[in-house]
C-alpha cells in the first residue's frame, strides 16, 4: 500500500467529528489495505512507531528538503528506513541519523512529508484510534464490533486480531479466545479520593488490599507452570517460589491474577525497591530467593478447566479462587453487600486503616457485579491510596542551575486529553535522586524535539509516576487547574503515553476534594516551581528508581 494513502486517511480522520465518518475512512483502507501492512499502518495512525524510540531530534527534522513530485513510497519502504534510523547508534550518529531522514523526506510528496515529520515528532496523535480501528475492521470484514473488541482485549493489541482477520475474514477471531499458556493484559484500576467515594460509586463491592509488590499472571497447565508480568513478559525462571505455590493448588489447569510481594520477619511488607530488585536478577536465582523470598498473593482467576470466567461477576469468580487457592495465599477483603449502611462504611474505613497499619500501600475496591475487562481500565476496580499520585507525561524539561547545570531538571508534566494531545498541569524537580537526574537528561536528550537553552520540548512518551498534595485553580495552565507540591515518585517505563492519566481523571479528583466548586488554592503558585538552583537537598533522597521496570 502507498504510504501517501496513509497520510491520506490521517488527515481525513483527523478532519471530522462525525466517529461513523472516520471508521467508514479507516473501513475504506482496511478492505484496501496489504494484510501484511497493517501491522504498521495502525500504528502509523495511531502515531505512534512500531520500532519505539528512533533517537531522531528536532535537529534531524528542521531542515527543509524539497519533495517528491509524485507518491511512490510503499508503507513497507517508510517501515524499512525507519528501522534502519532505530538501529543506528556510536559515533556519528546524529549526522547519520540526519542522512537517513533527509534521504526519506526526498523520497517524500509534500503531504508526505508532514505526515511523516509529524509522526517523528510525536504531533500525530489520534485519541481513541485502536478503539475506531476495530470498529472500522468489523465493517471492512464483516465480524460483528463486540467480538472484534473482545479478540483484541485477548490478544492484548489490536495488529494481530487485524491482521488475522483481513486475512481469513471473521473465522479467524476463533484464534483469539483465553487459552491457558497464553497470557492476557490485565484488568487495571480507576482512582478515588477516599473508600467513601468508592463505596458511593461502586455499590456493593470487595474492599480488597492493595499490595505493593510486582503483578502477576500465573498459567498452569499440568506441571507446565508459567508467570507473566503486567506487560506480558514471561519471568518465570525468577519465581520458583510462585511456580512452586501454583503446583500445590487444588486444580491443575487455571489461570490466576496476583502480585508477588516480600515480607520481613515481622510479616510486614518490605519495599517495592527490593522486590523489583529481586525479581529483575536474572543472576543465580536460588541464592536471590534466600536472601529474599517471595510470597505470592492472589485475588483473581480467569479460568479453571478451560472454562473462561472473564464474564463471570467477580463474587462468582472469588468463589472460585476460595476453591483453588488455599487461604495463605489470597488477598484479604472486606465484603461490603449494603454500602449505604453506616456501619459496613465504618467497617471498610476501619480494614482500609488497618492495612495502612500492616503497611500496605491502600485498597482496591471491586464491584461484586463486574466481569474481569481485561486490558482496561474498568470502572469496577477503584484504588484507594493515601498518597495521592498521577502517572503524567514528560512534556518537556528545563536545563538544572547550580549542583544541576547540566542536567535536565524542572519537568513539565502532562495530562491525557481524549484527542491524544496532553494538558501541562505543572512543574517538578523534587524527589529526584542523582541517579534518575542522569538517568533522565539521557533519555530526555534522545526525545528533545527543541532546545531553546533553557527548556527542552521532548516528545511526549516518557510516563512518571508523581505524587501530589492537591490541585488548585489555575488560569496559567490550560485545564484550569495545577498540581500542588508535585513530586517525582518513579518513572514507570512499563507505561505508554496512552496509559497516563486523562485530564478528566484529574478534574474528577479535584472535583470530588472540592465538592465541585474550585475554590482550594491560591491563583498562580503552582507549587514550588521556583528556579532550581536551591534543589540540592533533593538529592540526598537515596531512593533509586532505576529497577522501576518492573513495577506492576
Ligand atoms: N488486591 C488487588 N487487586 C488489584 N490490583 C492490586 C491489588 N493489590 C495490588 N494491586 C496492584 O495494583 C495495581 C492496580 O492499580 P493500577 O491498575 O492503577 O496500576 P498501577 O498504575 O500500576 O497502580 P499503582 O501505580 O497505584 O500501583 C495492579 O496492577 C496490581 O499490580
Amino acid at each position: 500500500m502507498l504510504f501517501a494513502r496513509v497520510a491520506e486517511v490521517s488527515k481525513g480522520v483527523a478532519a471530522t467529528a462525525a466517529r461513523s465518518r472516520k471508521t467508514a475512512l479507516l473501513a475504506e483502507l482496511f478492505r484496501a489495505a496489504d494484510p501484511a501492512d497493517v501491522p504498521v499502518v495502525i500504528p502509523y495512525l495511531a502515531g505512534r512507531l512500531p520500532q519505539g524510540r528512533i533517537g531522531v531530534g528536532w535537529h534531524a527534522l528542521k531542515d527543509p528538503v524539497a519533495p517528491a513530485a509524485a507518491p511512490t513510497l510503499a508503507v513497507r519502504d517508510v517501515h524499512a528506513a525507519l528501522t534502519a534510523l532505530a538501529a543506528v547508534a556510536g559515533a556519528g550518529a546524529q549526522a547519520e541519523r540526519r542522512r537517513l531522514v533527509q534521504e526519506l523526506l526526498g523520497a517524500a510528496t509534500a503531504d508526505e512529508q508532514r505526515f511523516l515529520i509529524g509522526l517523528l515528532s510525536g504531533e500525530v496523535r489520534q485519541g481513541a484510534l485502536d478503539a475506531l480501528a476495530a470498529e472500522g475492521l468489523a465493517q471492512a470484514t464483516g465480524a460483528p464490533a463486540a467480538d472484534v473488541r473482545r479478540a483484541v482485549m485477548l490478544a492484548g493489541e489490536l495488529t494481530p486480531v487485524a491482521r488475522a482477520l483481513l486475512e481469513r475474514g471473521p473465522d479467524a477471531l476463533a484464534d483469539f479466545r483465553l487459552t491457558v499458556g497464553r497470557p492476557v493484559q490485565p484488568m487495571l484500576a480507576h482512582s478515588a479520593a477516599t473508600v467513601g467515594e468508592g463505596l458511593d460509586k461502586l455499590g456493593p463491592c470487595a474492599v480488597e488490599e492493595k499490595l505493593d509488590g510486582i503483578r502477576v499472571q500465573v498459567h498452569r497447565d499440568a506441571d507446565d507452570v508459567r508467570v507473566h508480568t503486567r506487560t506480558l513478559d514471561d519471568i518465570t525462571d525468577r519465581l520458583p517460589e510462585v511456580t512452586a505455590a501454583a503446583r500445590e493448588m487444588a486444580g491443575d489447569r487455571f489461570i490466576l491474577d496476583g502480585e508477588v510481594i516480600a515480607l520481613d520477619a515481622a510479616g510486614r511488607p518490605r519495599s517495592f525497591q527490593e522486590i523489583a530488585g529481586r525479581v529483575g536478577s536474572r543472576l543465580d536465582v536460588a541464592a536471590a530467593a534466600a536472601e529474599l523470598p517471595l510470597s505470592p498473593v492472589f485475588f483473581d482467576v480467569l479460568s479453571v478447566d478451560d472454562r473462561d470466567l472473564l464474564d463471570l461477576p467477580l463474587r462468582e469468580r472469588h468463589a472460585a479462587l476460595a476453591r483453588l487457592v488455599p487461604e495463605p495465599m489470597r488477598v484479604r477483603r472486606l465484603v461490603v453487600d449494603g454500602p449505604a449502611d453506616e456501619a459496613a462504611r465504618r467497617a471498610a474505613d476501619d480494614f482500609f486503616a488497618a492495612t495502612l497499619a500492616r503497611g500496605h500501600e491502600g485498597v482496591v475496591l471491586k464491584g461484586l457485579d463486574a466481569p474481569y475487562s481485561a486490558g482496561r481500565r474498568g470502572a469496577s476496580w477503584l484504588k484507594v491510596k493515601p498518597v495521592h499520585t498521577l502517572d503524567l507525561v514528560v512534556l518537556a524539561a528545563e536545563w538544572g542551575h547550580g549542583r544541576r547545570t547540566g542536567k535536565l531538571s524542572n519537568l513539565h508534566l502532562g495530562a491525557r486529553r481524549a484527542d491524544g494531545t496532553y494538558a501541562m498541569l505543572g512543574k517538578t524537580f523534587k524527589g529526584m535522586t542523582d541517579v534518575l537526574l542522569a538517568w533522565q537528561t539521557e533519555r530526555l536528550r534522545e526525545l528533545a524535539l527543541s532546545d531553546d537553552g533553557s527548556v527542552v520540548t521532548v516528545r511526549p512518551e516518557l510516563v512518571v509516576e508523581i505524587a501530589y498534595d492537591g490541585l488548585q485553580r489555575s488560569t496559567r495552565y490550560p485545564a484550569g487547574v495545577a498540581l500542588r507540591f508535585a513530586r517525582v515518585v518513579r518513572y514507570r517505563e512499563d507505561k505508554r503515553p496512552q496509559d497516563a492519566d486523562t485530564v478528566e481523571t484529574v478534574l474528577a479528583q479535584y472535583g470530588a476534594r472540592n465538592g465541585g466548586d474550585g475554590s482550594e488554592g491560591s491563583e498562580g503558585s503552582d507549587g514550588s516551581e521556583s528556579p532550581d538552583s536551591s534543589d540540592s537537598t533533593d538529592s540526598t533522597d537515596s531512593t533509586d528508581s532505576t529497577d522501576d521496570s518492573l513495577k506492576a
